[in-house]
């Protein structure tokens, strides 16, 4: 299904590049480059991710590239300044990290993403984490933060931005186009969401969506993207 006057709205990982072992590994489709600079060319176009906005631009190194970064937290382009949109501070919350086997930590500054995929047992390091995140249940709520769970991490941010805030956000930019959001894991159902009824939303790899479409992987994804070139 395609859609006249597409902005499109991507995610990072698991939609541009497939899952790998670990985040700096998670290089892009060998087609991304090229098919999302013929796309910016042609329209409005937004990555829409929950790196940081600085990490984006390593791996799709594409001057003027929009992102949203961190779930919303973070604005920018690649060459250009990035803006936080929401001020945090994690200082109270990185005095009592968790200390859970397998269990390693990418600090964003912004936000702290707990990582357990490849943890020798993995259900028992998530259910450490999940353990510790009750025990600060309060220090959370006090710091205006929440939990967000996605592909075996489990991150705090602060409360309130999510994908779906920021693709809210970006629509009034640009009347006249119908947003085509495509994105594969738990935390792209907000954005999913908050499309209903408003544009295209693709849901990458199985499992339950709010999507109304879905494809296969990160080549079906290229392969829909390049139906529009
Ligand atoms: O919104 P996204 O662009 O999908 O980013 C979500 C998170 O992606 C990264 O972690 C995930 O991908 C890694 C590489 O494939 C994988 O090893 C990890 O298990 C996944 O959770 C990134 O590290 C996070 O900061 C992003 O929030």
């Amino acid at each position: 299904m395609r859609v006249e006057n597409p902005l499109f709205l991507l995610d990072y990982d698991g939609t541009l590049a497939p899952i790998a072992p670990r985040p700096e590994e998670a290089f892009p489709h060998p087609e991304a480059l090229e098919v999302l600079r013929a796309l910016m060319a042609r329209y409005p176009l937004y990555v829409i991710t929950g790196r940081r906005v600085a990490d984006l631009a390593r791996l799709l190194p594409l001057p003027g590239l929009r992102v949203v970064g961190g779930h919303g937290l973070e604005e920018g382009q690649v060459g250009g300044e990035s803006r936080l949109l929401f001020p945090v501070d994690l200082g109270p919350l990185r005095r009592v990290l968790p200390s859970c086997p397998g269990v390693w930590l990418e600090d964003k500054g912004f936000a702290l993403a707990f990582h357990y995929r490849g943890a020798e047992d993995e259900p028992r390091a998530r259910a450490c984490l999940e353990g510790w995140l009750s025990a600060h249940e309060d220090l959370l709520r006090a710091l205006g933060l929440e939990a967000l769970r996605g592909k075996k991490v489990l991150e705090i941010k602060p409360k309130g931005a999510s994908k779906g805030e920021a693709v809210l956000r970006l629509l009034p930019r640009h009347p006249g186009h119908t947003p085509v959001y495509i994105g594969d894991d738990a935390t792209d159902e907000s954005a999913f969401q908050a499309l209903k009824g408003r544009g295209l939303t693709l849901k990458v790899g199985p499992g339950p969506t709010l999507a109304e479409g879905r494809l296969g992987d990160v080549e079906a994804v290229l392969a829909y993207l390049k139906s529009y070139l």
